[in-house]
């Protein structure tokens, strides 16, 4: 059964949700997708994400928080097939990612910023499941996500 959409949700619960402004682009080939929030910050470095994508999603969202740079992809093909095979439900990235049309081919909800053919770092530098904050909302790692082609809700 389809997901309620994030509008019906937000009709439904919109005080107790949180809505994220920012404009997000809707890259893979799920743009329906909802489940519990689990996080990693990293700038530009993707090595601790891609080890993060490689143990079981269990339907869980992974926020990513790049700082909202465009200057590297954080996600790319290869990433997102590894998240699909381990059962993520999705991505969002405060950031870019690249092999845009590769991933619009996977059953698998990716948001992010843009898109830019750079590869990021390898160091593994970064954090996981600390709280995050993109566009002014915070994601805490437990919270549900629900995302849509209208946008992203995040609450309890
Ligand atoms: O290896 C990377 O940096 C990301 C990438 O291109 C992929 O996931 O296919």
């Amino acid at each position: 059964m389809a997901q309620i959409s994030t509008a019906d949700l937000y009709d439904e619960r919109g005080e107790e949700l949180e809505s994220v402004a920012l404009q997000f682009q809707n890259i893979g080939g799920v743009t329906g997708f909802s489940g519990t929030v689990r996080t990693v910050k990293c700038f530009q470095d993707n090595a601790l994400l891609k080890s993060l994508l490689s143990t079981p999603g269990d339907g869980a969202v992974l926020v990513i928080d790049g700082g909202g740079s465009l200057q590297t992809a954080l996600v790319g093909d290869i990433i997102a097939a590894l998240a699909v095979d381990n059962g993520w439900a999705g991505l969002i990235v405060n950031g870019a990612i690249r092999d845009r049309v590769a991933i619009g081919t996977l059953p698998f909800g990716v948001k992010a910023l843009g898109s830019n053919p750079a590869k990021s770092t390898k160091t593994g530098e970064g954090e996981v499941d600390v709280p995050v904050e993109i566009g002014g909302v915070q994601f805490l790692p437990g919270a549900t996500v629900w995302c849509d082609e209208d946008g992203i809700l995040v609450g309890f």
